[in-house]
């Protein structure tokens, strides 16, 4: 099996709102995305797949809905203050942890992938120097 593996940033705000500690607060992080795909099978390049052709399609979606936005559970009580004042929001119907954008961006790549052949392995958020969450289906 071959894998191969791209990356994009992005900057964000969020906050956890049932956590205990500081991060119920509102507050920014430098994401980086990690994706990797695999394939038993090469293309005529000898490729998986062109880093760019993930990579492209991905950060355009990234760039559109998660950079420079607030990203919230929907039952946040702040989002009817951000939404008047025009603040650009990404809704998830959970909290909006590492773990929650990882396993969101999993599904959401299989619209990225031109070749049939080629399989999401696993997605991982770093939200932190310290701190990353990956999300990989069980039986996939
Ligand atoms: N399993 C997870 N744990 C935490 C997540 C998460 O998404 N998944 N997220 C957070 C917060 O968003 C927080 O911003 C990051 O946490 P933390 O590592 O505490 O942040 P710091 O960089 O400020 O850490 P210090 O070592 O205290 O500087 C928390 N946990
Ligand atoms: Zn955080």
């Amino acid at each position: 099996m071959y894998s191969i593996i791209t990356k994009v940033t992005y900057e964000y705000a969020h906050r956890l709102m049932y956590h205990q500690g500081k991060c119920r607060h509102v507050h920014g992080h430098s994401g980086e995305v990690t994706v990797e795909l695999t394939a038993s099978v090469l293309n005529e390049n000898g490729f998986v797949m062109d880093f760019n052709d993930i990579k492209t399609p991905l950060k355009q979606w990234i760039n559109e809905h998660w950079d420079h936005a607030y990203l919230a559970n929907r039952h946040d009580p702040l989002l009817p203050t951000l939404q008047a004042n025009g603040m650009k929001i990404f809704i998830f119907d959970a909290e909006p942890s590492a773990e929650v954008m990882a396993a969101f961006l999993y599904w959401k790549i299989n619209d990225f992938i031109t070749r049939p052949e080629v399989r999401v392995k696993r997605v991982t958020v770093r939200e932190t120097c310290t701190g990353s969450a990956s999300y990989e289906p069980e039986h996939h």
